[in-house]
């Protein structure tokens, strides 16, 4: 009987998976929109005239509030003061509002309105911002892009906001439990957000024969409203549970701006936010080009319109070849019976080989991209219940860094070899991504998890919080530099799909060696200081 009053929400696997799915799919939704315009960089030249500068500073944008005016710091002292339900809903109509002002910027309505005219004539000198040359609009900077810039910017503080709530929320509920699981799964399910995107952005975008960007971020937005409705569930989730365990997170234990200096004097805490930001410099950001860095490098022969393979029809197939291939290998890590796993990993890996074989036949680089989080969701989950039971996290950090080098080189210099070979052309960057998507759940699946193992748990949010700021300004700042770098070293290319795109992947193979030092700088002093790092959370 006392054991049964005793009982929370959280102890119940149910409920506590219950409250991670809330939060995982809201932000799937997120993800979706994080990368909306990214596999449709050359539809934003021909529709909207944004060259790759106002292409790169409009996705770059998405940071800016977090990192200049510090928003993400406020977030983080919020998150600690306010808790998880609270920060969540928050973030989530936060994501929204910046949502709606996107879609605005690249509807129909806007071209040719009095917002239009004014944004054109305004908003090109920015004082102070402009001195340090960190304005997030430049003189000629389209007015559409520079609306999106604003509205992206308002998102992009939801979004932060709502990534290190959710990595608070699942400490709070997993903690001493599966939670480097937990979180792999969260991670999983985000990377999921990144493939459809990929998939339904340029669907929605061609949709009918007919061509409107704005299509693709009114899918976004859809997306959005669904995910404010979990926040909204999981909210009373959360409520509850704090009922059962009597804890109100915002009166016991205050935050405290002293907190900060405690993180800040952690040389651990450092070498994880540098390996954090140099490392997802690397990705993020190019994952906003990576489509069209496809579309450069690889031979495409045109689909005819009418031909099977152009068919929207295939275009839902293909996604569902890839729901089952996600699934397959996502479900196979809860597989207790050897031969259901092996069973279910078979299943995927054919339905990924399918996926792979109509990617090829519809020559589609968005579709061939889309591979790049999958292995990510089967793997991620893997990695995270290694860590829980065996450690290995700053083993793990150094060799997904590894591989990162490895495939922004492989893309640099043996991609390109490939041109006019269609079909090794496709083997070659199908190879590479997957390799990538590997080395994209290697780090995550260690970094974050590791995170409570540096600081107090009270502290945790602000941890986080710091850490997405410091991330945040790598960000910001590397989508604006491809696209800066793009167009200095194309200047006469005026087809959206003929960019050199070899300086770019340099720069990013150049971030990976940096991350990889630092990792065996952390593995060192890791082993001198004891911080645990390769210790499992479940011992
Ligand atoms: C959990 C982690 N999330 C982040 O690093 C976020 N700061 C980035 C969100 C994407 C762009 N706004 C991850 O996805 O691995």
């Amino acid at each position: 009987m006392t054991e049964e009053i005793r009982k929370t929400l959280r102890d119940s696997a149910a409920m506590r998976w219950t409250a991670l799915l809330l939060l995982a799919l809201a932000m799937f939704c997120a993800y979706i929109f994080v990368d909306i315009l990214s596999p449709i960089k050359d539809l934003m030249l021909t529709q909207r005239g944004w060259d790759s500068t106002a292409f790169g500073t409009m996705q770059g944008s998405e940071t800016f509030l977090n990192v200049f005016v510090f928003f993400l710091i406020f977030a983080g002292i919020i998150l600690d003061k306010m808790g998880v339900r609270f920060t969540a809903v928050l973030s989530g109509a936060v994501m929204l509002f910046g949502a709606l002002i996107k879609y605005y910027a690249v509807s129909e309505s806007f071209i040719g309105s009095g917002m239009e005219a004014w944004f054109t004539a305004h908003l090109n000198y920015i004082p102070g911002f402009d001195e340090l040359g960190v304005s997030p609009f430049y003189e000629g900077m389209p007015a559409s892009a520079k609306v999106a810039a604003i509205g992206f910017m308002i998102f992009g503080c939801g979004t932060e906001m709502g990534g290190i709530t959710v990595s608070r929320g699942i400490v709070k509920w997993f903690k001493g439990r599966e939670m480097a699981l937990a979180m792999g799964s969260e991670m999983a399910l985000a990377r999921l957000g990144v493939a459809t995107c990929m998939i339904f952005s340029p669907f929605f975008a061609k949709l009918g024969g007919s061509i409107d960007v704005s299509r693709s971020v009114a899918f976004g937005v859809v997306l959005l409203c669904i995910a404010l409705i979990m926040i909204i569930v999981y909210f009373f989730m959360d409520k509850k549970l704090d009922s059962q365990t009597h804890e109100e997170e915002e009166k016991d234990d205050p935050f405290k701006i002293s907190d900060l200096g405690k993180i800040l004097s952690s040389q651990g805490f450092w070498l994880v936010s540098l390996l954090c930001v140099l490392y997802y410099s690397a990705i993020f950001p190019f994952q906003k080009y990576a489509v069209n860095m496809l579309q450069c490098n690889l031979t495409f022969t045109a689909v005819p319109e009418d031909s099977f393979w152009a068919s929207s029809s295939v275009t839902i197939v293909q996604y569902v070849i890839m729901i089952i291939v996600a699934a397959g290998a996502f479900a196979s890590n809860f597989q207790k019976d050897k031969v259901r796993r092996v069973l279910f990993t078979v299943a995927s890996v054919v339905a990924l080989v399918v996926y792979c074989y109509m990617g090829y036949m519809r020559q589609s680089a968005e579709s061939i991209f889309a591979v790049f989080p999958l292995l990510a969701v089967g793997i991620t989950p893997i990695l995270g219940n290694y860590v829980d039971h065996k450690g290995k996290a700053a083993t793990m950090l150094v060799l997904g860094s590894l591989l990162l080098i490895f495939c922004h080189l492989t893309f640099a210099f043996i991609l390109p070899q490939f041109k006019g070979s269609e079909l090794g052309g496709v083997v070659v960057a199908y190879v590479t991504i997957l390799v990538l998507g590997a080395s994209f759940s290697l780090v995550p699946a260690a970094l974050w998890p590791s995170v409570p193992k540096l600081v107090e748990p009270k502290i945790i949010g602000s941890a986080y919080a710091l850490i997405f700021w410091i991330q945040n300004i790598g960000l910001w700042l590397f989508p604006l530099l491809i696209g800066k770098v793009l167009d200095k070293t194309n200047p006469n290319v005026t087809d959206p799909t003929q960019l050199n795109y070899t300086w770019p992947l340099v720069m990013l193979a150049m971030l990976g060696v940096a991350a990889f030092f630092i990792g065996l700088y952390l593995k060192v002093i890791d082993k001198r200081k004891g911080i645990g790092l390769e210790e499992p959370n479940i011992k």
